[in-house]
């Protein structure tokens, strides 16, 4: 079973050409709410803008702007204008557009291979291997086996199980659902696509993370505040940075932070490590947080 395709390349990333430099991407995992899921939209702009690229150049950083909620009754054009073509350097804007208006707006810049003796990256974080841990799935079966569990948790916990999210997560720590003890803005993934991708695309594979980076990203700027609930939230803008080659069906962690929030907005960092300690790619995020308490202060 491990050994089938990931749906990340066979679907979500198999976008259909339409014309030069114009694909329709389709959706396959839409999260609760009624918007797409960012990292699909990022994900596919940036196969777009690959697919104009030769192939001796690698994404090597993007940055994008949400500018519309992604509507998931209908598909998303992607319309890549071909900005610039450098010796070393090429950069491509890619627009993602429904009912004729961009969702999305994406730059997406593409770099030929040079070595450098200049090379410094910080040191992979300590952790548990993700074959001691357990995945979202697992510790949500053992929450839901505990016997004084209340009914609208055990209702939500099952939908998420129900979700078919094409990539596997394991906390390093496991969260305590539906905890009321803040902690701080700090979190650790492992994170790998569902299924076999295999080695050598390395376009691939950058898109693949694209799409894995914005999974429970933003999330991280609320670990502080258990007393509040987001009633809206969404990222406003992703970048990303690509360092090295990596394999995305194989176990990469994920290091989040969040540096920052106010202003009904929060600021999340990333840090996407190769499990032999390389750093993959960095990400940042800023996302709007509007929140209410869980409880309703007392009227008395
Ligand atoms: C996992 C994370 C993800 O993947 S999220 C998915 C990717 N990101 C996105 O889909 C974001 C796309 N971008 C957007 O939807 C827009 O740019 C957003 C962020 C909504 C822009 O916000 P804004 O300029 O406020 O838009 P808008 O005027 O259309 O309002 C949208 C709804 O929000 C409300 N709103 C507005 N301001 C406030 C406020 N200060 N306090 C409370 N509510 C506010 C508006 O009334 C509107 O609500 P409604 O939709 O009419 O119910």
């Amino acid at each position: 079973l491990a050994d089938l395709k990931s749906v990340l390349v066979t679907s979500v990333l198999n976008l259909e050409m339409l014309d030069v430099d114009l694909y329709r991407g389709t959706h396959h995992w839409v999260p609760r709410g009624q918007r797409l899921f960012g990292g699909q939209i990022v994900g596919q702009a940036l196969v777009a803008a690959a697919k104009s690229v030769n192939d001796n150049l690698f994404a090597h950083s993007l940055h994008c702007y949400f500018v519309r909620a992604g509507d998931p009754k209908v598909p998303v054009l992607y319309q890549v204008e071909r900005t610039r073509d450098g010796r070393s350097f090429t950069v491509r804007s890619v627009k993602a557009i429904q009912h004729g208006q961009p969702i999305l707006i994406c730059q997406a810049s593409f770099h030929t291979l040079q070595p450098s003796p200049l090379q410094h990256q910080f040191t992979m974080p300590g952790v548990p291997q993700p074959e001691d841990l357990l995945t979202v799935e697992e510790l949500i079966h053992l929450y839901l086996s505990k016997p004084d569990i209340a009914e609208n948790a055990k209702q939500g916990l099952n939908k998420l199980l129900a979700n078919e999210v094409p990539i596997e997560v394991k906390p390093v720590n496991p969260p305590h659902f539906y905890r009321l003890s803040a902690a701080e803005p700090k979190q650790l993934f492992w994170v790998r696509a569902r299924g076999h991708i295999g080695e050598g695309n390395m376009k691939l594979h950058c898109c693949v993370a694209a799409y894995v980076s914005d999974y429970a990203f933003l999330g991280t700027a609320l670990l502080p505040y258990p007393n509040y609930r987001a009633k809206f939230s969404a990222s406003l803008d992703h970048a990303m940075w690509f360092h090295s080659t990596f394999r995305t069906d194989e176990w990469m962690l994920y290091e989040c932070e969040s540096p920052w929030a106010g202003g009904s907005r929060g600021l999340v960092q990333g840090r996407l490590w190769r499990r032999d300690g390389v750093l993959a790619a960095s990400c940042s995020q800023e996302g709007v947080l509007r929140v209410k308490p869980v409880m309703e202060p007392s009227k008395l």
